[in-house]
């Protein structure tokens, strides 16, 4: 499914928080989104999602724009997982993870098999299958974390928008969800603040600055000694990459 966005122009107030950004995402691709900090990553995946309107103009999935699908039939298509999301407190694993069936059953229906196969192929995905019944409330932060990319998963999303979905993993985790982000045969667009899991997992790379788009290409191509210094403000040397070979970064410390 791909997503095309011309001209994005969001903002609050007086205030412009996206500025004239067109990006398009090829079917399958897994579109890394970096910036530094309000750079204006997530109001851009909400956007491109349909849970805003920009000022100005629009977003396309599969030739269809957003603003125009009704809000359950877009929820059969997009999931999102949020940064930090909260999650009533009184429920189990297995019931935050069944909201994402919410989109595909009618009023009427009862809870199907495939639903709970939905489910629990979810848990399993995420490693917390033996979670299934805690209580959400006694889960630590990166427990969560993937409970809510569960629940994602559970949507059988056709696209996927995730908004830092490694903050509160732990390494292996880190690496686990952003290896199955890159492998399911979805249409994903991801901001990370990492920029070597960025280079590691992502087709290509869009990054952010003060509400623009400055650049946007494969990860060898965007993330440059210079890039790293004019937009994220760091000292780093990246490892020469041929285009076998994905880029490696090592901050400096001086
Ligand atoms: N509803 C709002 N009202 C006012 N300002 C907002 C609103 N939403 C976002 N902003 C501002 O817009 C800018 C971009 O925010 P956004 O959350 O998109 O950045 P980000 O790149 O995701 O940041 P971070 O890396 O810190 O998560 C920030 O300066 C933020 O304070």
């Amino acid at each position: 499914m791909t997503i095309e966005a011309h001209n994005l122009v969001w903002g609050v107030g007086r205030k412009t928080i996206v500025r004239d950004v067109s990006v398009s995402v090829q079917k399958g691709e897994t579109l890394g989104l970096i910036g530094p900090n309000g750079s204006g990553k997530s109001s851009l995946l909400r956007l491109l999602a349909g849970l805003r309107q920009p000022r100005s103009g629009d977003v396309r999935i599969n030739g269809q724009d957003v603003a125009r699908v009704s809000r359950r039939a877009l929820a059969r298509q997009v999931a999102f997982v949020q940064q930090n999301a909260a999650t009533d407190t009184n429920v189990s694993v297995h019931d935050v993870v069944k909201l994402g069936r919410t989109p595909h059953r009618s009023a009427l229906a009862g809870w199907s098999a495939a639903d709970e196969a939905a489910v629990s192929n979810a848990l399993a995905q995420v490693d917390m299958q033996s979670r299934s019944g805690q209580a959400w409330q006694t889960l630590s932060g990166g427990e969560r974390q993937r409970v809510h990319i569960a629940r994602a998963l559970a949507q059988s999303p056709i696209v996927m928008f995730l908004d830092e979905p490694t903050n509160h993993l732990d390494i292996h985790h880190q690496i686990e969800i952003l290896r199955m982000v890159r492998d399911l045969p979805l249409t994903s667009i991801v901001a990370l603040h990492d920029l070597n899991l960025a280079a590691m997992f992502c087709d290509r790379i869009v990054v952010m600055q003060d509400g623009a788009l400055v650049a946007c290409g494969s990860p060898g191509d965007v993330l440059t000694e210079a890039l790293l210094h004019s937009v994220f403000r760091v000292a780093a040397s990246v490892s020469a990459a041929d285009a076998s070979e994905r880029p490696h970064i090592r901050f400096r410390s001086e």
